[in-house]
């Protein structure tokens, strides 16, 4: 199982010095929207410079102008981007369509999606890859990422990944869960060591 490391509301030196003090924890580096919202494509350059051998994920939150939006984080440095899976369906297509010609992927996230038709129609479109997500302000009320949401994919052929608030305390269950990839923020970056906790982490990943 790999673990991916979400850099949100980072400043840019936060972030150089978190993925410094945690590369050897982490599989999948990924760089935040809001981050991108802050510093721009320049940043994802930067971070490709600095990890040439690492997955980068370009969090884009794309919902619109797919195609515009690809080329830009594909040739920023990104091997996957973020697509909504409420977007309509060209810009789900447009984006694969790229991500195919650069020889990158697409993650769909999941946010909001509660509904098993929606998830046929993203397998119908050759999505191959999904992200479980209960957002920032979603977990206010509804509480960091709970495993029942896996029923959600069950049954279909896909790449599962999750993420939402996820925890020491919680990634135990959510492993036996088997999804591909978790996806932490905050439990890492704002950690007093977050060398300590990704190493825990990926040490609950690797049992
Ligand atoms: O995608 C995310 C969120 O929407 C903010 O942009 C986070 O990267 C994801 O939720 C992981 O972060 P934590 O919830 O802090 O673990």
């Amino acid at each position: 199982m790999k673990l991916q490391l979400a850099l949100d509301r980072l400043t840019r030196e936060e972030c150089i010095q978190i993925l410094n003090d945690t590369q050897e924890a982490i599989d999948i580096i990924e760089i935040g929207t809001g981050v991108i919202k802050e510093y721009g494509m320049p940043i994802v350059r930067e971070i490709r410079g600095l990890y040439p051998s690492k997955l980068i994920m370009a969090d884009m939150k794309t919902c619109d102008a797919g195609r515009h939006e690809a080329i830009q984080a594909f040739d920023a440095g990104a091997d996957i981007i973020t697509v909504m899976a409420f977007s309509s369906k060209l810009t789900i297509l447009e984006t694969l369509k790229v991500a195919k010609e650069y020889g990158k992927r697409i993650m769909v996230d999941l946010l909001e999606v509660d509904s098993r038709d929606k998830i046929a129609e993203l397998q119908e479109l050759d999505v191959d890859l999904v992200s479980l997500h209960v957002g920032k302000d979603k977990q206010q009320e509804k509480g960091d990422f709970n495993t029942d949401l896996f029923s959600l994919v069950k049954g279909y052929d896909f790449e599962v990944t999750v993420a939402g608030g996820i925890n020491l305390t919680t990634l135990p269950s959510i492993v036996k869960e088997k999804p591909d990839t978790v996806i932490v923020g905050s439990a890492i970056t704002k950690a007093e060591n977050p060398y300590d906790v990704a190493t825990k982490m990926k040490q609950i990943l690797n049992q």
